[in-house]
């Protein structure tokens, strides 16, 4: 292990990295909430102020992607839709099986330029997850029960809500509705066929009714759908703690850009189209799987510096006060404040750990456990 490695492993740059992420994104949570009163004058105004606040925090676990573990992204794509993203609103389909599959959706948003502005229909219970959950309810994310009852009107409503957004943004769309394991693969594919569909070997059965209410409230706002595939070279099962600790990881990306017209607005057709578009997925991952590599050519964008830059930024505003603080503690010699501050740290870092937490598959919901989900945790 080279001597940059071993400090990568460190606890206590664990600690500074996770205190800078902490407090800089309760400032940024906090300014957002500032914004409130822009909303009443100015709303176009207020939404781009939140883009800009919004990428001080997903930037800053972008860059420990990026710029702390090195882990290299690749893009397979098709050089004539190449020029097109970052350029127009786009839906993006993605396959879920990775706990780190998000942060890498947003790599390629840094660098396409949308990742302030990047949308995704989310679990509501990630509303409640602090620092990014809450930058989401400034940054209008739509968010779901997965109770289609509840969601059809809400999911709609929110959708209908980004026509006149400001800036391009990308909205990504988790189809399969949970992340991949072994035992929800088997549930969804007794599902696939029970309906007399063809299985899938590497993804569950999407579902159909948001990717349709998607396209619909969409229309006329996002020019295309984004098929993407996302796999990890060497059967690599990447985590935010690897990532923390400075692993390298290799991801691979396969996107297709399809125009929304060529999507059917029936809500049967939809569907099945999307079955369709599931089944040459799998087929692009059985083909990874036996090559390597995706088909098509290789158009990968550059890392930018400014993820790095932000996080830079943030480190020197915070970490000069903490040094302060640190002195003074020791130096004032109360047992009763230093205790305090160690009990403080220890509950921040519990906090952290339960965020990590919600990225692990191993702490996914029973979502999809059961044919019909009653356990929607
Ligand atoms: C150039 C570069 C390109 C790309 C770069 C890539 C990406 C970057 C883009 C953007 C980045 C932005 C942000 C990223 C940041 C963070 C994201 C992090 C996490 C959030 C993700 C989540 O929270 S995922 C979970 C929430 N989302 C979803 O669930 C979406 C999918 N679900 C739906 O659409 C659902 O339809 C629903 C949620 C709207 C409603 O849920 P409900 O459960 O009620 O579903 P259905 O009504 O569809 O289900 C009933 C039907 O399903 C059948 N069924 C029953 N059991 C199963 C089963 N186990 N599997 C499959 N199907 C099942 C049932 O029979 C019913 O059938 P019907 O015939 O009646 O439909
Ligand atoms: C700068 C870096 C600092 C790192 C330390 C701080 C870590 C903070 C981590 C916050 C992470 C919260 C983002 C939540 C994104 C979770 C994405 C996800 O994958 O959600 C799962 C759902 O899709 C489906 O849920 P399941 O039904 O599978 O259950």
């Amino acid at each position: 292990m080279g001597l940059l490695q071993l400090l990568k492993s460190q606890f206590l740059c664990h600690l500074i990295i996770c205190y800078v992420f902490l407090v800089s994104g309760l400032i940024i949570n906090l300014l957002q909430l500032c914004t409130l009163p822009v909303w009443l004058v100015s709303k176009q105004l207020a939404r781009r102020i939140n883009i800009r606040l919004a990428y001080c925090i997903s930037s800053q676990m972008v860059a420990i992607l990026e710029w702390w573990s090195g882990t290299e992204c690749t893009l397979y794509t098709d050089p004539k839709s190449y020029p097109l993203y970052g350029k127009e609103n786009a839906i993006v389909v993605l396959n879920h099986a990775f706990e780190i599959d998000f942060l890498c959706g947003w790599t390629f948003c840094e660098r396409f330029g949308v990742l302030g502005s990047s949308k995704v229909l989310a679990k509501k219970q990630l509303a409640y997850v602090p620092i990014i959950g809450w930058m989401w309810y400034f940054l209008e994310i739509v968010f779901c029960k997965r109770k289609w009852e509840e969601d059809r009107r809400t999911v709609n409503e929110s959708l209908e809500k980004l026509r006149d957004y400001p800036e391009n943004f990308w909205f990504l769309l988790y189809c399969e509705g949970t992340r991949f394991t072994p035992k929800k693969h088997q549930v969804s594919m007794q599902v696939a066929e029970s309906k007399g569909l063809s299985k899938l070997k590497y993804h569950l059965l999407p579902r159909t009714k948001g990717f349709w209410v998607t396209v619909q409230s969409l229309r006329g706002t996002a020019a295309a759908v984004y098929d993407s595939t996302l796999n990890f070279r060497n059967n690599e099962m990447p985590t935010l703690l690897g990532l923390l600790n400075g692993k390298k990881y290799h991801a691979d990306l396969y996107v297709r850009r399809i125009p929304l017209e060529l999507i059917p607005e029936d809500e049967k057709e939809c569907a099945e189209w999307l079955h369709k578009l599931y089944q040459e997925k799998d087929s692009f991952q059985e083909h990874y799987a036996k090559t390597g590599r995706f088909p098509g050519p290789i158009m990968s964008p550059p890392r930018r510096p400014w993820s790095l830059i932000n996080w830079l930024f943030w480190s020197c505003l915070l970490l000069y006060p903490l040094g302060l603080l640190l002195t003074q503690l020791i130096s004032s010699g109360s047992v009763f404040t230093i205790v305090a501050s160690v009990a403080v740290c220890s509950a921040a870092s519990l906090g952290v750990r339960w965020m990590i937490g919600q990225t692990e598959i191993k702490r996914a919901s029973n979502y999809g456990n059961k044919e019909v989900s009653l356990n929607n945790n």
